[in-house]
C-alpha cells in the first residue's frame, strides 16, 4: 500500500496517522475543521489532540475530504462510533474502488445494534473482505510519543489484512492479523464499558482486588457475549480482548476510566463530559447498546447492565457496588 487516507483528526486517527507515516506509507489525514488541517500543515502538530509531537513530513493534512480520498489504497476511519454512519455516507461517492475500508473506532451503533465494521458494509456497500478493523492495547498518546506497543489488524481476508499490516508495521508499533473480526470487534467495545466500572470503583477509593476483579469478570460477560455472536473464544485472551481490557482499565490517560473516575468520586454525567474537553469516552453510549444486545440475546452482561444504569438512569455508582455483590451466587464457569 503506497497512499493511505485517515479520515478524523483526533487522538487516535492523528497518533494512527503518524504510525503509518513512520512505516514509510504515504498518508492524508482529514480534519473536521479547517483550522486544525490548516495547523498541521503549518506547523507539524496537532494543536487540539497532540500539542507536543512532531508529525513526519510524509503526513499532509487536508479539511477536503475528496483531496484526501484519492488514491487512497486504504481509508481508515477515525471517527466516534456514533458518528461514523454519518460521516461514511458523506464520503461514500468519494471512496476509492476496491479500497481496504479500515475501521479505527471502538463502539457499537445506538439503535441498530451493529458493529463499526457492520456499518461500514452497509454505509459503503462493500462485502466484508474489503473491511478490516484494528484493535488492541492502543493509547493514542503513548503511541504518538513512539512508545512500543501491539496491534490487531482484523479482516476476514488474511491477504488484505496482511497488506495493512506491511503499511502500518515499525520499531514500536507491531499488528498481528487476525480472522475473527468479531471478537475483535466485541473486545475493543465492551473494553470501554469495563473501563468506566473500573475508573467508578477507582473514584470510590477501592484498590487493586476490585480492579483485577472487574476486569476478570468484565472479560468473562465480553466473551459470553461473543460465543452467542459466534466470535472465537481464544479472541478474548489476546492483544483485542484481555491485552486491551488491561491497559484502558489500568491507564489514567484512558477516556473511558477517567469518566467513570469522576462519577465514582460523585460527579455528574455532565460534569465528566465537560471534563473530558469534546473527546469521545465510547463505552458512556455503547454500555446501553450493548445491553441491548446482550438482552436481544439473552446474554447476563452485570457489569455492562450497571454502568448503563450509573450513565443512564441515575444509579449511585456506590449502590452498583452493592447490587454486583448480592447477586446471585454461582459457579465461575456458569
Ligand atoms: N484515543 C485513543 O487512544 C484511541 C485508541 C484506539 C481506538 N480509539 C477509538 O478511535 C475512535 C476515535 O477516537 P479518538 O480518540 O480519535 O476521538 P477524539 O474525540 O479524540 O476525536 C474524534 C475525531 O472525530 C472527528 N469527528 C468527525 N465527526 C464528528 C462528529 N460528528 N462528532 C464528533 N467528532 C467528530 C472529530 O473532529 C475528531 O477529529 C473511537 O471509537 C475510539 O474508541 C481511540
Ligand atoms: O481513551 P479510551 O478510554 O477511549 O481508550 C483508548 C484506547 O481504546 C485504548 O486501547
Amino acid at each position: 500500500m503506497e497512499r493511505v487516507a485517515v479520515m478524523g483528526a483526533g487522538s487516535w486517527g492523528t497518533a494512527f496517522a503518524k504510525v503509518l507515516a513512520d512505516s514509510g506509507t504515504d498518508v492524508v489525514l482529514w480534519a473536521r475543521r479547517a483550522e486544525v488541517a490548516d495547523g498541521i500543515t503549518r506547523s507539524r502538530v496537532n494543536p487540539d489532540y497532540l500539542p507536543d509531537v512532531v508529525l513526519p513530513p510524509n503526513l499532509a493534512a487536508t479539511h477536503d475530504a475528496e483531496e484526501a480520498l484519492r488514491g487512497a489504497d486504504a481509508v481508515v476511519l477515525g471517527v466516534p462510533s456514533q458518528t461514523l454512519r454519518e460521516n461514511l455516507a458523506r464520503w461514500r461517492p468519494a471512496l476509492p474502488a476496491g479500497a481496504t475500508l479500515v475501521s479505527l473506532a471502538k463502539g457499537v451503533e445506538l439503535g441498530t445494534l451493529k458493529r463499526m465494521s457492520e456499518v461500514v458494509r452497509e454505509v459503503a456497500g462493500v462485502p466484508e473482505e474489503q473491511v478490516a478493523v484494528v484493535s488492541g492495547p492502543n493509547l493514542a498518546k503513548e503511541i504518538a510519543a513512539g512508545q512500543p506497543t501491539a496491534t490487531v489488524i482484523a479482516c476476514t481476508d488474511h491477504d488484505r489484512a496482511v497488506d495493512f499490516q506491511q503499511a502500518c508495521s515499525n520499531s514500536y508499533f507491531r499488528p498481528y492479523t487476525n480472522v475473527d473480526v468479531v471478537g475483535c470487534e466485541l473486545g475493543g467495545a465492551c473494553k470501554n464499558v469495563i473501563a468506566l466500572a473500573c475508573g467508578m470503583a477507582a473514584g470510590l477509593g477501592f484498590g487493586d482486588n476490585t480492579m483485577a476483579s472487574i476486569i476478570t469478570r468484565g472479560l468473562a460477560e465480553t466473551a459470553r457475549l461473543g460465543a452467542a455472536l459466534g466470535a472465537d473464544p481464544l479472541t478474548f485472551a489476546g492483544l483485542a480482548g484481555l491485552g486491551d481490557l488491561v491497559a484502558t482499565c489500568a491507564s489514567p490517560l484512558s477516556r473511558n476510566r477517567s469518566f467513570g473516575e469522576r462519577l465514582g468520586r460523585g460527579g455528574t454525567v455532565a460534569g465528566a463530559q465537560e471534563a473530558a474537553h469534546g473527546q469521545v469516552a465510547e463505552g458512556v453510549k455503547s454500555c446501553s447498546s450493548i445491553r441491548e444486545l446482550a438482552a436481544r440475546l439473552g446474554v447476563d452482561m452485570p457489569i455492562t447492565d450497571g454502568v448503563h444504569r450509573v450513565c443512564h438512569e441515575g444509579l449511585d455508582p456506590r449502590a452498583l457496588t452493592t447490587a454486583l455483590l448480592e447477586r446471585e451466587r454461582k459457579a465461575e464457569r456458569q
